[in-house]
């Protein structure tokens, strides 16, 4: 207080986290929490009794495919890829150097989105390469806004499209938006293309075997169930997914973060 009126200054934390300019903010995600994943979460009971996400009664949409409601308009895509990229700020390189990864020269980040965890993939691993594969209309948006350099290449449509033949596969939040079918077919898919010696690394929030924890992994997991088809798994059903399509030598570590890694060979 200073002659009867009050000041008020930014801690270093909210400085850090809250401020829109700091290279650590959450400021977009904070609004993608706020004005889209808040809305699924007023009908959490309705997505529990039913088993299946709430857009249709968040928003009134009742697409089949769980990406043509997220990217509903330009805004909406833009806000989920910054809301994407925000994490990687803080714990990118803990997922990416959770294992050696340097002996993998070619890279396919699939449904890699903004690039945000490729651009850490690349600083870590500099003599490696990274395409992206992604949606249409998140390729034109991270050409658009997020991707500055050319080092980055994308492709469309994981599931319909064939996959380039790669050293390493990055599955980053992908395995955790579908169901196991969908998911044995695009690690299948993944096997098939992948080198011999090559890898495939699925980057996700581990949930404890009995699922009795950690909190912030069942928290994403009801996420999961009010906006996708998919759900957060623990080790052992991420093993199984791997082994079922081939992999072998399944490594898992846990980071102490919010995301977890998990490494299978071909
Ligand atoms: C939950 S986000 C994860 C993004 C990124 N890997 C990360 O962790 O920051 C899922 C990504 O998969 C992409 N995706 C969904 N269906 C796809 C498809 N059929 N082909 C390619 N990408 C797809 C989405 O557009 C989105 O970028």
């Amino acid at each position: 207080m200073k002659n009867n009126e009050a000041f008020f200054s930014n801690t270093d934390v909210s400085n850090m986290y809250l401020v829109k300019s700091s290279p650590r903010s959450f400021y977009q995600m904070m609004m993608y929490y706020s004005k889209t994943i808040y809305m699924c979460w007023h009908f959490l009971p309705d997505a529990i009794r039913e088993g299946k996400r709430q857009y249709e009664r968040a928003f009134g949409i009742t697409s089949e495919d769980i990406f043509k409601d997220l990217y509903r308009s330009e805004e909406e895509t833009v806000s989920f890829m910054h809301h994407m990229e925000s994490i990687w700020h803080i714990c990118g390189k803990d997922v990416l150097a959770a294992f050696d990864l340097s002996s993998f020269k070619e890279i396919c980040d699939i449904g890699g989105c903004s690039g945000g965890l490729a651009k850490h993939f690349l600083s870590l691993y500099p003599s490696s390469s990274v395409t992206i594969m992604d949606l249409p209309e998140v390729v034109q948006m991270a050409k658009k806004h997020f991707i500055t350099d050319g080092d980055i290449v994308f492709l469309e449509d994981f599931f319909n499209d064939p996959l380039p033949e790669s050293d390493l596969y990055i599955l980053a939040r992908i395995i955790h938006d579908w169901t196991e079918d969908k998911c044995l077919r695009l690690l299948n898919k993944i096997y098939k293309s992948c080198r011999p010696g090559g890898g495939v690394l699925l980057v996700e929030a581990l949930l404890n075997e009995d699922r009795s924890g950690p909190l912030s992994s069942q928290m994403f997991s009801l996420n999961m169930l009010l906006q996708t088809e998919g759900k957060e798994r623990s080790a052992s059903e991420y093993h199984k997914l791997l082994a079922d399509s081939g992999f072998r030598e399944i490594q898992v570590k846990a980071t102490g973060k919010f995301y977890d890694a998990v490494l299978g060979k071909k």
